[in-house]
């Protein structure tokens, strides 16, 4: 297993107004796949995600990734660990605009003063249709581009996880679809394991597996997903909140 979360909650807040965000949240996230994480708003998504990747701390439950337990780590381990070992890309592409492309992509290796591995950085620069753009700085590239930088400086570095926030969120749905398969690629040809939250069903059918959340619990899973039956399963998540309502 890439990544285990064994039981986790997290509560925002105190007394009368205090939120459960996380309610006993269990997830197996494999080696190698391309997991999703749908549920309603405020179902825990995001939470769960910053839970797993170690930028946001839990009140009880276990998270594992790799070997290591992250809920016994310090702040400062926590940070070396984000650094060293999960590449992140979210809805807002978060680039340095000082930086050109190139220098956005070696970000996370130049900072851990790790030498760039050529043969990897032109594979990432090819497949993901960077050639021309390298010498460009983030307000000179379309937000397709910008997203593709973004998603090459969270693999350059080859990291244990990946994690993805809306990551087309911002995008039009060719990029989108264009980043979706590159993600689907990166899981089956080169055992990168990637964690998704999206939206978005048709983004979700790209995944090996889409895990459910409801009320800070997962609630269902699915493997091999179409965006049918993601619908489908959306839908029967949020019945119970309309009803009376
Ligand atoms: N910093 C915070 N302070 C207080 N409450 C919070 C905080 N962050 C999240 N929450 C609450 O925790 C619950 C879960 O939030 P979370 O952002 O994880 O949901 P989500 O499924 O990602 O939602 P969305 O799909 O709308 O982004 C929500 O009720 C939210 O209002």
């Amino acid at each position: 297993m890439a990544a285990e979360a064994h039981d986790l909650v997290k509560i925002y807040g105190r007394g009368d107004t205090a939120v459960r965000a996380l309610d006993g949240a269990s997830v197996t996230i494999p080696t190698g796949t391309f997991t999703a994480v749908m549920g309603p708003s405020g179902s825990g998504k995001s939470t769960l995600m910053h839970a797993l990747a170690g930028l946001d701390t839990v009140d009880s439950g276990r998270v594992v990734l790799g070997d290591t337990d992250l809920t016994a780590l310090d702040e400062r381990r926590r940070t070396l660990l984000r650094r060293e070992r999960l590449g992140f890309v979210f809805q807002s592409f978060n680039l340095i605009p000082s930086l050109t492309a190139a220098e956005n992509i070696a970000l996370p290796l130049t900072l851990a003063g790790r030498p760039v591995d050529q043969d990897w950085y032109e594979e990432l620069v090819a497949t993901l249709g960077l050639a021309g753009r390298l010498h460009h700085r983030p307000a000179e590239l379309s937000g397709g581009q910008q997203q593709r930088v973004a998603v090459a400086r969270a693999l350059i570095a080859r990291p244990e996880i990946v994690f993805a926030d809306e990551p087309t969120g911002n995008l039009d749905s060719r990029s989108g679809e264009a980043l979706l398969e590159f993600l689907r690629h990166a899981a089956r040809d080169l055992g990168q394991t990637i964690v998704m939250v999206t939206h978005d069903p048709r983004a979700a059918a790209y995944a090996d597996r889409v895990v459910f959340l409801a009320d800070g619990r997962v609630t269902a899973e699915l493997d091999d997903p179409t965006a049918d039956a993601v619908l489908a399963q959306m839908a029967r998540l949020d019945a119970p909140a309309r009803i009376g309502g």
